[in-house]
């Protein structure tokens, strides 16, 4: 795992430049398609940085928790954790709802799904079994309880409440050093801070991979 603290100083990218890269006055469409999955616990900020990601690239952006069935979303509203059983289908979906926006053709999609243990993210890593051109990258929104708990109980309106955050952290298995699709990035300041770490993190690994191209 690559962790990410320090506050980023690669310039700002508009969204156009992302499709492809200029090498040399050459348009060069870059080999590989990207999946970004924005990951981590409730509230450490996955849909607001995903959005903001998506929005900065001009990529497709994929709300994980659209596609939870309502029996998981009735579970999770009334203080049940999903379990295993739970979470398989809809992890498959998640994949195969990623794969589909690849294929339609832009170069990367922003995905959010919690992904809390390494199975679960082995159900997306799937995605480049059978296809080398596909690469899977998890960001995972790492941050203590306590601002777990304050962003959750702060935010009105949602199904989840703050008394799930000890579950999704009783579940959560950190990435680990052998997790080398993983970028790790602190989530404890602003939200702009945040967005634009974030933001930073998926442009070093596009440029890594344009210059690797
Ligand atoms: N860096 C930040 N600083 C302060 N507040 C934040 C920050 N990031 C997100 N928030 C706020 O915290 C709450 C949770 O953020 P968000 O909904 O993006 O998280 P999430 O991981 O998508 O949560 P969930 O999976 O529970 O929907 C929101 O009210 C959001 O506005
Ligand atoms: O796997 C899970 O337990 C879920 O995906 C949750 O993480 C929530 O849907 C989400 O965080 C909303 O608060």
């Amino acid at each position: 795992m690559t962790s990410t603290t320090a506050t980023p100083t690669m310039p700002q990218t508009n969204g156009a430049t992302m499709n492809s890269v200029q090498t040399n006055g050459a348009q060069h469409v870059p080999e590989h398609r990207h999946i970004w999955i924005i990951t981590g616990p409730a509230g450490c900020g996955k849909t607001t940085v995903a959005e903001y990601v998506a929005k900065q690239l001009s990529l497709p952006y994929l709300e994980g928790d659209s596609f939870h069935p309502k029996a998981n979303i009735e579970k999770m509203a009334n203080d049940i954790p999903l379990n295993d059983a739970d979470r398989w289908d809809w992890l498959i979906l998640l994949r195969q709802q990623a794969i589909a926006a690849l294929e339609s053709g832009t170069t990367g999609v922003v995905l959010t799904c919690s992904a809390l243990k390494r199975k679960y993210r082995d159900v997306i890593r799937i995605a480049s079994y059978n296809n080398n051109k596909v690469l899977v990258h998890f960001i995972y929104l790492r941050a203590p309880q306590d601002v777990l708990l304050a962003r959750v109980h702060a935010r009105v309106g949602h199904y989840m409440k703050d008394s799930m955050v000890k579950s999704q952290l009783e579940s959560l298995e950190e990435p680990r050093e052998d997790e080398s699709d993983v970028l790790s990035v602190d989530v404890s300041g602003s939200m702009a801070e945040v967005q634009r770490l974030a933001l930073s993190v998926v442009n070093d690994v596009m440029a890594a991979d344009a210059g690797s191209a």
